[in-house]
């Protein structure tokens, strides 16, 4: 079975693939992408990754195979303003670019590589579009199904893993059960770790490994044990989670737009249901720059300072570019004009 060149059907073939070519780059657009693999981000992009790290050689994987995963994955990405396909594919995107930080030279196995590209990839499958909040205060489905517990990142997990059991999409067919076991529980704690509940326990935690971090003659970390591991993969799904502060400020500002449109469109059910409208979700009590720069006073900024600690000088520029968007957003609260959100 054939599978296209790029991993997608696409009439822009030349101009996807010299897109392409920047995949390592952070602050790659990933909105371009979407346009010119013609809706298909998640798989381009994933794709390209899983090829760019010989994935599918390492692991015997047949690239039909990939491909028919990625494309029902994506599928099953609703198209909500911000938590779909596209946010995927940036969060996978952005990890891969992580992922190659010189301080993590030769720390992370293969298996270990593969289950956070992978984890990125799925970890917002079938988001519908509210908070967790939201679904226990409706008293959702989903909630009744998670016990109000990380309702979200459980529902996420639940269908990544259950499109893996058609045989024509498992792309983990010639792993060991032992490979498979360890994918598995490393792929469940990353995804769990992008609740937001959990950020000042990961933040915390990375905080004490930058405080007492060994490294070896070359600057490279040592991490010995399992928790110490998975620690790094928690928090590094995290940043590239919360990564679109650090990009360049135009792609910043559409993720931006996107967020609020989210935001404001459960706000409108609130609303409609008679519940009280939670916060930054009234479309009519907007102050997008103050909460943006809210967000990365007191989340963003704090989590990446100690992410470039801990890989220190690797992510110096991209706590800068974090920095310079901050001012933006911030020069805008001043000045008069920032009443209208052009
Ligand atoms: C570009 O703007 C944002 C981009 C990403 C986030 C963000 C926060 C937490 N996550 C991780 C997923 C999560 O746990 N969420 C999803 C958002 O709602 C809260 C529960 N993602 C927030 C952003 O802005 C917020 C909305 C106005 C100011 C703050
Ligand atoms: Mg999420
Ligand atoms: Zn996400």
């Amino acid at each position: 079975v054939s599978v296209p060149e790029l991993g997608v059907e696409t009439s822009h073939t030349d101009e996807l693939r010299s897109l392409m070519s920047h995949i390592n780059d952070w602050g790659l657009d990933t909105f371009r992408i979407e346009d010119l693999s013609c809706q298909r981000p998640l798989t381009a992009i994933t794709y390209k990754i899983f090829q760019e790290r010989f994935l599918l050689r390492t692991y015997a994987i047949e690239p039909h195979t990939l491909i028919s995963y990625l494309l029902t994955l994506e599928d099953h990405y609703q198209q909500v303003p911000y938590h779909n396909k596209a946010h995927g594919a940036d969060v996978c995107q952005s990890m891969h670019v992580l992922l190659n930080a010189s301080a993590l030279d030769g720390v992370f196995t293969d298996l270990e590589i593969m289950s956070a590209i992978f984890a990125s990839a799925v970890h917002d499958v079938d988001h519908p579009g509210v908070t967790n909040q939201f679904l226990i205060n409706t008293r959702n489905d989903l909630a009744i199904m998670y016990n109000d517990e990380s309702v979200l990142e459980n529902h996420h997990l639940a269908v990544a893993f259950k499109l893996l059991q058609a045989d024509e999409r498992n792309i983990f067919s010639n792993l060991t059960p032992k490979q498979i076991k360890t994918l598995r529980k490393m792929v469940i704690d990353m995804v769990l770790a992008t609740d937001m509940s959990k950020h000042m326990q990961l933040l915390a935690d990375l905080k004490t490994m930058v405080e007492s971090k060994k490294v070896t003659g070359n600057n490279i970390i040592m991490l010995e044990s399992y928790d110490d591991r998975i620690q790094v993969l928690q928090n590094m799904i995290h940043c590239a989670d919360l990564s679109n502060p650090t990009k360049p400020l135009d792609i910043y500002i559409k993720w931006t737009d996107r967020i609020m449109e989210e935001f404001w469109r459960q706000g409108d059910k609130e609303r409609d249901l008679g519940l009280e409208i939670s916060p930054m979700c009234d479309r009519h009590v907007a102050s997008v720059e103050k909460h943006q720069v809210g967000f990365i006073e007191f989340i963003v900024h704090p989590l990446w300072e100690t992410w470039a600690d801990l890989v220190y000088p690797d992510a110096s520029a991209i706590l800068e570019t974090l920095e310079q968007n901050r001012d933006w957003y911030q020069a805008r609260l001043s000045s008069p004009s920032s009443s209208s959100s052009t």
